[in-house]
């Protein structure tokens, strides 16, 4: 049996041209447009990757899109002043701080310092409090698309069983209350979970998110789950020439294709639906700003 490929590539491309729909129309009848800020420190040239790909998104559904570039060298203090500025700016409705910071940075110190209304990417503390307690939130990008994926794909999820490998605040705990606010009954497992692969089996639906290339086995997976592969790992790829390299994600996709019911592919899948889902946010954080009916479908 082969899996049924979900193509987060399309999906997210749905997503943008819902977003894009909505835009139009609150720019129209409210004369007001969606701006999003990305604050990048320092130059690492994959983060910078990201940072031109989630610009010429913004800028595709009609937003509008401030980049700040800091030097790697910033002060705390520097950093925490262009996000309190950026906190009182009205042009902008989502700030995303892209992570990781440079080590000298305090991380959580400056996540916190972002207002929670337009914390689009749902680190700030509050909207981690409000998430697990089943309150309205910004819910982080990635785990949020997932949800998206699973509910198109599955339809319902209540009483079906989730495990999510990984226990991170920004991917894994936050999935975690998501399929618990879907009527999951989840269960964490990470690096120290003792029979990972029972414990793994025993799942309808399979979300890896460890970072580590290929770990999830063929032999994992109970015949006809729904796996979800977060993992974006860039690995040596030899046979595309010498210094080469491919994206892989922590599912061994080609033992798990033939037992799993459907998977995300990587590339393909999660990652472009990361970023849907922050466009997605920036227009419920502009909508909850003014007062305007939420987009549907696009939040959880
Ligand atoms: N505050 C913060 N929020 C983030 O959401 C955040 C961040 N920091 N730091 C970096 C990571 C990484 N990230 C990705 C988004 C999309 C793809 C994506 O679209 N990947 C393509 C492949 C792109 C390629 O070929 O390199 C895919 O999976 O198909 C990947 C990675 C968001 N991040």
């Amino acid at each position: 049996m082969t899996a049924t490929l979900i193509d987060g590539k399309a999906f997210a491309a749905s997503v943008r041209e819902r977003v894009a729909t909505h835009v139009a129309r609150i720019k129209e009848a409210q004369g007001v447009t969606p701006g999003l800020a990305v604050v990048l420190v320092g130059d690492d040239p994959a983060s910078e990757v990201y940072v031109r790909s989630k610009g010429k998104q913004t800028v595709e559904v009609g937003m509008h899109s401030y980049e700040h570039k800091l030097p790697a060298d910033t002060s705390e203090a520097d950093l925490l002043a262009l996000i309190e500025q950026l906190n009182s700016d009205k042009a902008v409705h989502g700030i995303l701080v892209q992570l990781p910071l440079p080590k000298h940075l305090n991380e959580s110190l400056v996540i916190n310092a972002i207002d929670p209304a337009k914390d689009v990417d749902g680190f700030h503390i509050s909207n981690v409090g409000l998430l697990g307690t089943g309150q309205k939130s910004m819910v982080p990008c990635t785990p949020l698309g997932c949800l998206m994926m699973l509910r198109d794909h599955l339809g319902e999820l209540s009483g079906k069983t989730a495990v999510v490998i990984g226990r991170s605040n920004i991917v894994g705990k936050p999935m975690a209350q998501l399929l618990l606010g879907d009527s999951c009954t989840v269960t964490i497992a990470h690096s120290r979970t003792k029979d990972l692969a029972e414990v793994v089996k025993r799942a309808d639906i399979v979300v890896a998110a460890v970072g580590r290339p290929n770990f999830v086995q063929g032999g994992w997976i109970k015949p006809g789950a729904t796996v979800i592969d977060v993992g974006i790992n860039r690995i040596p790829a030899p046979e595309k020439g010498e210094g080469k390299t491919r994206l892989v994600g922590d599912v061994d996709f080609e033992a798990v294709k033939e037992v799993a019911g459907a998977i995300t592919p990587v590339p393909g899948g999660v990652g472009p639906m990361t970023i849907a889902c922050l466009l997605a946010n920036t227009l419920t954080a502009c909508c909850r700003k003014h007062g305007l009916v939420e987009p549907e479908g696009l939040t959880a």
